[in-house]
């Protein structure tokens, strides 16, 4: 019997990013849905120029959006990114495509992106958003929720709590602290921190570098990446060992920092607002969440951040939060939102692909913190591209199957670990032949300087050797 959706009541915690297009997925499922935010509302604040984060969307997001017909809303706020662009030490850029023709990246404003998915929550009319509220305490089993909200509690007894209360979310919390649900949980914080930079407009109001493109400083141990924004700047990251932004005190330990490591940038950042900014606010930690399950009960469930936060080493944390979204609700049709069965469903489906990735991300930050600077970056990505030209079906770069696919991240490591072998079995073989040749080469040469031929030459040394034998017995 098809379930009347109207009559169960939903409460989405936490309205950042994948909160708030999961409120508007449930909603469209026809849920009584409540959307609570502890901050204040971000479409009150003012806009602070040079302060915009960005964001990269990719298909995984943007199938999410277009699930609520979004997509085009914010595709034509976003800036495609066709290439990265390599900045080498010596000033020299290369472009390194995503793919053939016109597949891109979207570099997006990140609370334009939450506004947008807040008012097109709010249009829904079964959906009623609350700010200031911070979810505090959770009844699993009854499904009542307390909010504190100005100073005193606020109560709600719901069918469903969805807990979209980011990385250091509350609900996880307590889900961790039901000893029935044996819960498991791991966290790892890297060395590595981020601090978030400008790169304004050039003095005639024009983008300072190349617009289209993911502008990356690859240098091993350091790195610097560039977004654009609608408004001509960069919004520019640095990544970089805590102990290194702590070992920078003064204004010359920073510049010479930045000439020995990013130096074409430095006029791109502007000496003084580089010295301002830097000393102004200090590194951000990264982490990695893993857990499972996802849900407790019939009762609760958690997306994004609070289920699987990760290192931002291949920027899909929102693109997989926003997949989790249409995952969850597949689960809701397959299971007529039987709660009791889809949630389940959803933890048993999603984990193996959200741990993935998150080991993904991870991997790539170990791999391009010791071993990735502009050449072997470059040298990657060409024979990457390479082989997918030549073998299009055949071989998909891993880079390809995470952000331009929507196969299963599981999947993109099955692939890829395949690929790996076979690198590997061409990379012998490579090895293989380049040493046979490197000796018949040898051989050739030291026949031709004793004016023989190769085989002759082998007879000699072997007739030389046996004499040489018979002296040492004689
Ligand atoms: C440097 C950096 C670069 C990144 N770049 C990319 C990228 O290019 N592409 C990409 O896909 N991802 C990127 N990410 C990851 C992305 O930012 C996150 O994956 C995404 O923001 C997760 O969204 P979320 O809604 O799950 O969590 P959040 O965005 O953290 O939102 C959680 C919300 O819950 C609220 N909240 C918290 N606790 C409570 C509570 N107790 N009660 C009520 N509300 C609460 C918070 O105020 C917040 O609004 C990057 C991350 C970093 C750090
Ligand atoms: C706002 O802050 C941030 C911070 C990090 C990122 C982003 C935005 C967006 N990011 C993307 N990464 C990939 C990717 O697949 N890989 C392997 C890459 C991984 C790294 Cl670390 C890199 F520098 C380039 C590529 C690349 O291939 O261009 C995309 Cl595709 S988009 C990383």
């Amino acid at each position: 019997m098809a379930d009347d959706a109207s009559r169960k009541h939903v409460a989405v915690c936490g309205g950042g990013l994948v909160g708030a297009l999961n409120a508007c997925y449930m909603a469209k499922r026809g849920f009584t849905v409540e959307l609570f935010e502890m901050r204040s509302d971000i479409r009150t604040q003012e806009v602070v120029r040079g302060r915009s984060i960005n964001l990269a969307l990719s298909v995984r997001g943007r199938e999410a959006l277009k699930g609520v017909g979004l997509e085009d809303k914010i595709i034509e706020k976003g800036i495609p990114m066709y290439a990265r662009l390599i900045h080498d030490k010596d000033g020299t850029r290369r472009p390194i495509p995503y793919g053939k023709g016109k597949q891109n990246i979207m570099s997006v404003d990140r609370r334009l992106l939450n506004e947008v998915l807040l008012d097109a929550a709010e249009k829904y009319p079964n959906v009623k958003t609350y700010f200031n509220h911070k979810v505090v305490k959770c009844n699993f089993d009854t499904g009542e929720i307390v909010f504190l909200h100005d100073g005193r509690e606020v109560k709600r007894t719901v069918d469903l709590i969805i807990g979209t209360d980011g990385a250091y979310s509350s609900i996880r919390l307590q889900m961790m602290k039901q000893p029935s649900v044996r819960f498991n949980y791991q966290q790892e914080y890297i060395p590595h921190g981020y601090m978030e930079l400008n790169i304004p407009p050039s003095d005639d109001d024009q983008f300072a570098m190349e617009i289209n493109y993911l502008h990356i400083w690859p240098r091993n141990e350091f790195m610097m990446i560039a977004l654009p924004n609608l408004d001509k700047s960069y919004t520019t990251t640095i990544f970089m060992p805590f102990d290194m932004f702590e070992s920078i005190h003064t204004e010359e330990d920073l510049m010479q920092f930045f000439t020995d490591t990013f130096p074409d940038s430095i006029p791109l950042l502007g000496e003084d607002n580089l010295k301002k900014a830097f000393f102004a606010i200090k590194a951000l930690p990264m982490v990695t969440v893993k857990c499972y399950p996802y849900h407790v009960g019939s009762k609760v469930v958690i997306l994004g951040d609070a289920a699987h936060a990760m290192v931002p080493f291949y920027g899909q944390g929102m693109n997989c939060g926003f997949e989790d979204c249409i995952v969850f609700s597949e689960m809701l049709d397959e299971y007529n939102n039987d709660f009791a069965k889809a949630l389940p469903a959803y933890t048993e489906y999603r984990n193996p692909d959200a741990k993935a990735m998150c080991d993904l991300a991870m991997y790539n930050y170990v791999e391009m913190r010791a071993s990735v600077n502009s050449y072997l970056f470059l040298l990657r990505k060409y024979f990457d591209n390479l082989l997918n030209r030549l073998f299009p079906s055949f071989w998909v770069p891993l880079y390809t199957s995470v952000a331009f696919s929507r196969m299963r991240y599981h999947q993109c490591i099955a692939n890829r670990a395949w690929q790996d072998k076979v690198l590997t079995v061409i990379g012998w073989s490579v090895a293989g032949m380049t040493t046979v040749g490197v000796t018949m080469l040898g051989w050739f040469r030291l026949a031709a300087y004793r004016d023989t031929t190769p085989l002759q030459l082998i007879a000699q040394l072997c007739t030389e050797s046996v004499n040489t034998v018979e002296e040492w017995l004689s």
